[in-house]
């Protein structure tokens, strides 16, 4: 059975033009003029693009004393809805707990998958154990460690064990993450806040300023630089971080930040907004910024100093975020975006020439599937790529609405957002999940992807390192032993 998507014009990180596109068995078969096959979508008007690939997911996670309610059904029928046909969830061992253990836990969850999906590890404690654990996970194609320098008390790590991982890492070929806040500082403005009264959502903006941010990813860039690994910074949201990153990679340290949906187009007035409701479902780590951190953001993006943008999709219902009442820092963290993040992103910037089209699929999609070892099975539109597509409706429109999401939550921080921009049909591996606006996808049809480690990036700075590494000075009459 071959499916062709007909009269579109393909939208690649690099080309654009026109053709129609052959698929079979998942994959595609053939790129050219005039294909025929048994089932004809139709592109016409249409841009056909690789499916969004969402890098930064938290479905069904244990956190703050309770789950994240979008699961990996719902979550990832709200991913298909918006054009993203794939998400790469973050495996969350307790502390104590085995690597391999905390894996079997999300194989478990993942099964309920509409598309395909990948994990990373989270490093959220330090011992032999994770250190011997370390390799088996990335024989299991998961090739990405998280380390969070927040959450004291509970996932954060320090210094030694943040510089013993991704050492680790190095050894490995493996890409570490990095959630960039100074917890230690996190814990004692929080501390400060309540005991004067502070208690209200407003007070998570205030106990994270940008500075903690700021410092938090300089540190985290200069122990990766130490370790001769590559870092990925996740939810990079303010423009002290991206200074931090901008500033290494112009020093050819090799660091990729990640801006969210959220932070490029909301901002922390909603923390001030009278309803609490209205501000505690917008509680997230860090919290939206002042607009001239989304400037920056912005221009990230275009210049290629921010190479993707995500979700950090971690939705709590308004009865779980009411846990904060009378003090912030119980209210769970966390929102959703999976549905919104390519319409809100395409309206936001390729509508307005922020972004140029390649841009938003390099960000999207490309730049993460090359990042994440899994380029060009997964982000590309070729011969023999994954049938991973989005035929894009640059004319659609539509009022982004909590009564007619995929997502289990029962509000969305976009409400009332107006997106010109949506999926006509999203494919994933070829099924068609989703035509006009209608999911038709299947629970379970979504496929675990396995990555490669030793990605060329990690292959070049372990060579450099290896090469510029401390050897002893050979002096005539003195024994290297020095006995
Ligand atoms: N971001 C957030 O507030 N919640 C999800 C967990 C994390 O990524 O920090
Ligand atoms: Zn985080
Ligand atoms: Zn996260």
């Amino acid at each position: 059975m071959t499916t062709v998507i007909r009269n579109g014009t393909i939208v690649t990180a690099d080309l654009t033009y026109r053709a129609d596109v052959a698929i079979e068995g998942g994959q595609i078969i053939a790129i050219g003029q005039g294909l025929t096959g048994e089932t004809v979508l139709d592109a016409t008007g249409c841009y056909v693009m690789p499916g969004g690939i969402d890098p930064h997911t938290h479905l069904e996670m244990p956190f703050m004393g309770t789950y994240s309610s979008d699961d990996f059904d719902s979550g990832t029928r709200a991913a298909l809805a918006g054009g993203t046909t794939m998400v790469i969830d973050f495996a969350l061992p307790n502390p104590g707990q085995g690597l391999m253990d905390a894996l079997q836990q999300w194989d478990n969850k993942s099964k309920r998958a509409h598309c395909d999906y990948s994990f990373h590890m989270a490093v959220t404690w330090w011992g032999q154990q994770v250190f011997d654990e370390m390799p088996k996970v990335v024989e299991r194609g998961i090739t990405s460690f998280k380390h969070f320098l927040a959450y004291k008390g509970s996932l954060m790590v320090n210094d030694d064990e943040l510089f013993a991982s991704f050492k680790r890492c190095a050894e490995i070929g493996a890409i570490p993450m990095v959630h960039a806040e100074n917890g230690d500082i996190v814990a004692e403005m929080s501390a400060k806040l309540l005991a004067e009264g502070n208690t209200g959502p407003e007070a998570h903006a205030y106990s994270r300023p940008s500075q903690v941010e700021g410092e938090a990813t300089n540190r985290a860039i200069m122990i990766a630089d130490m370790a001769g690994v590559p870092l990925y910074v996740v939810h990079t949201s303010c423009e002290e971080a991206h200074e931090a990153i901008r500033r290494a990679r112009m020093q050819g340290k090799r660091v990729w930040g990640e801006p969210l949906i959220q932070h490029l187009t909301l901002d922390e007035s909603e923390y001030f907004h009278p309803d609490w409701d209205h501000a505690a479902r917008r509680v997230m780590s860090p919290p939206f910024r002042a607009k001239h951190h989304q400037d920056s953001l912005w221009a990230g993006l275009a210049s290629g100093t921010l190479s993707c943008v995500a979700t950090d999709h971690c939705a709590f219902t308004t009865e779980q975020k009411r846990f904060g009442l009378g003090n912030f820092t119980k209210i769970p963290n966390g929102t959703g975006g999976l549905e919104d993040r390519l319409p809100m992103l395409w309206s936001a910037g390729v509508n307005t020439g922020r972004i140029t089209m390649n841009e938003f699929v390099a960000v999207t999609s490309t730049n993460i599937a090359k990042i994440m070892g899994m380029y060009p099975k997964k982000g590309a539109v070729l011969v023999g790529a994954d049938a991973d597509l989005v035929v894009w409706d640059p004319e659609a429109t539509k009022t982004i609405s909590a009564s007619s999401q995929q997502s289990a939550i029962d509000y969305n921080v976009f409400e009332g957002k107006e997106v010109k921009g949506l999926p006509r049909y999203t494919l994933s591996r070829g099924m068609v999940a989703v035509a006009d606006g209608k999911v038709q996808s299947r629970e379970g049809h979504g496929q675990f992807v396995a990555r490669d480690p030793n990605g060329s990036v990690s292959k070049a700075l372990s060579t450099w390192k290896e090469l510029t590494a401390p050897r002893p000075v050979v002096r005539s009459g003195i024994p290297a032993s020095g006995v």
